[in-house]
């Protein structure tokens, strides 16, 4: 594409350059700059991306957009803000591909990652093929690529978009996380489906305080079709049971699709049944009411399968078959997972890393267990900071046995996040183990005959991080060993 074509997307009236060279690539770190690229500088939160700038120009970078002028013997296009700018110019280059995917967006503090795999298995049974990006992988069809974020920034965003639409994908599900929306890494994504999962207690770090963690969820909704297409309508899928819905309802022009247990909802679950296998529960929906019985647990679960029931119905598949594909579902890698190996108490690993959702665990633990419940839980470093004395108060009050350990101490003291965690209980009824594994290799000896041992925060994680080192570590894998060990003993 021609520099001055790319540049007409910007939609301002600066006439940039006289020079107007093929662009054969857009990049925004220069060690993946090729002979014909448009080098974005990004002033990042670690570096400076101007100061990569020569070093793009050197490898080929025929042209460069800078928030300030630069010395270069390129054309240099000065603009306000180039991250905001790489998005427009990401979904020019790449040819718009969101508007030509069925596109869900999710939003909410916790289950994204759960109801978009929920959401990705009823499409891809209707005989779709579909494209998922979250925080485990991107997915494009059965392929799965490895990702750094849960939402991309805009340029490898869009790049994926465009992949997935040269694959022939027809929906593509992904997880909108709160940094994206205020980074605007989707900003230009064509959604026709946001969803809200919930919104409690996390990323304070990084967004201060509740009030603006709200407001950059809401984006995605007041982002959300701002016109009325009636041909193909855009919907919001809210939860009736949080709040913060009556608002995102009023700040976007979709139309609203509620679900829910405890208020009235456009989709809702009454008569929820728990057993140690599955749940129960029939679904009052505007096509009757229907039994839906899944293999998932606990009253977080149905409302993550109540916002993908909604999703694809909203999308306009058959309820029957909807309710067929969740019905199926064993479950999320590293979602309330359990790990056998033929050991007479139960070990479950799972990815609660906030009050709340360490909170709704172990509430489903205390409803089949009959002894003692282990939780092993530790606080990630370099994140929110008021959330571990929570999470400790609440492995206390809803444990027998509370071992408080490291999850990803990242360049933290992790003595030090164990100590902050502590603030949140009074008493010492908990034990400390820093070494996570041997935190769990402790809660393995210790349980017996009945015992529940909840390994909580880490889920899917096949690693952890101690400084700048990342070493390979997997829940699952050391609590089967420890097992194992155990029984040879
Ligand atoms: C705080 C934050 O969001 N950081 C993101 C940011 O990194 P950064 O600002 O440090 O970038 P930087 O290293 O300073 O680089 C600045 C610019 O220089 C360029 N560069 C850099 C080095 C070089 O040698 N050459 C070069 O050209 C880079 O390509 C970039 O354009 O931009 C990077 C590239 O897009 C992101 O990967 C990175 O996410 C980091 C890994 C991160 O941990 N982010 C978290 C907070 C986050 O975004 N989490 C949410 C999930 C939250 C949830 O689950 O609820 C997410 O969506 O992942
Ligand atoms: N709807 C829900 N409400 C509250 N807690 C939930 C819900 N769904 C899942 N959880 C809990 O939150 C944990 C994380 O779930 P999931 O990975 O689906 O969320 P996420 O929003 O993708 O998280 P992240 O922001 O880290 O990507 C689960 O392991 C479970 O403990
Ligand atoms: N998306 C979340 C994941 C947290 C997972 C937990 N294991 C940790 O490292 O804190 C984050 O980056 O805050
Ligand atoms: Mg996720």
């Amino acid at each position: 594409m021609k520099l001055h074509k790319l540049l007409d997307s910007l939609g301002t009236f600066g006439n940039y350059t006289e020079e107007n060279p093929e662009i054969t690539s857009i990049e925004n770190d220069n060690r993946k700059v090729i002979q014909g690229s448009l080098f974005i500088c990004v002033k990042g939160y670690t570096v400076d991306g101007h100061d990569f700038a020569k070093s793009a120009v050197d490898k080929g970078a025929v042209a460069v957009l800078a928030e300030r002028d630069l010395d270069l013997t390129v054309p240099v296009i000065v603009v306000k803000n180039t991250s905001r700018s790489m998005a427009i110019l990401a979904d020019a280059f790449y040819e718009q591909p969101s508007h030509k995917l069925h596109m869900i967006g999710i939003t909410g503090t916790n289950g994204k990652t759960t109801t978009s795999h929920l959401i990705d298995t009823i499409f891809a049974d209707a005989g779709q093929k579909t494209g998922l990006i979250g925080t485990m992988y991107t997915k494009i069809g059965d392929q799965t690529f490895e990702v750094k974020n849960t939402t991309p920034e805009s340029l490898t965003l869009q790049k994926t978009l465009r992949k997935m639409v040269d694959e022939k994908v027809e929906t593509t599900v992904m997880e909108v996380s709160s940094h994206a929306l205020v980074h605007g890494r989707v900003h230009g994504t064509d959604y026709d489906v946001a969803v809200f999962t919930n919104l409690t207690q996390d990323h304070l770090d990084y967004h201060k305080t509740m009030e603006e963690y709200k407001k950059a969820k809401g984006l995605l909704f007041s982002q959300l079709g701002n016109s009325f297409n009636h041909q193909k309508p855009k919907y919001a899928v809210l939860n009736a049971d949080d709040p913060t819905s009556v608002e995102y309802e009023r700040s976007t022009a979709a139309i609203s699709f509620t679900y829910g247990i405890d208020n009235d909802a456009d989709l809702q679950a009454k008569n929820i049944q728990m057993s140690a296998s599955g749940t129960s529960f029939d679904l009052v929906s505007p096509f009757g009411v229907h039994k839906v019985n899944i293999q998932l647990i606990g009253k977080f679960s149905v409302y993550n399968v109540l916002a993908a029931i909604g999703t694809a119905l909203v999308s306009g598949l058959p309820l029957a078959a909807i309710i067929s594909s969740v019905e199926k579902v064993k479950g999320v890698s590293g979602r309330f997972e359990p790990v056998d190996a033929g050991q007479d108490f139960s070990v479950i690993v799972d990815y609660a890393h906030t009050p709340d959702s360490l909170e709704n665990v172990l509430n489903t633990v205390r409803q089949f267990a009959q002894k003692r419940i282990f939780v092993v839980v530790g606080c990630g470093g370099d994140r929110d900071r008021t959330k571990r004395p929570l999470m400790a108060k609440i492995a206390c009050e809803n444990a027998t046995d509370a071992i408080f350990t490291s999850d990803n101490p990242r360049s933290e003291d992790p003595e030090q996040i164990l100590r902050d965690m502590e603030e949140g209980v009074s008493e010492e009824n908990y034990t400390k183990i820093t070494d996570r594994e041997e935190a769990i290799r402790y809660a393995v000896r210790q349980a017996n005959d009945g015992d529940v041992i909840l390994i909580a925060g880490k889920g899917h994680e096949t690693y952890q991080k101690i400084g700048d080192k990342v070493f390979d570590f997997d829940d699952r894998e050391i609590a089967f060993s420890a097992i194992k060990q155990r029984k040879e003993q």
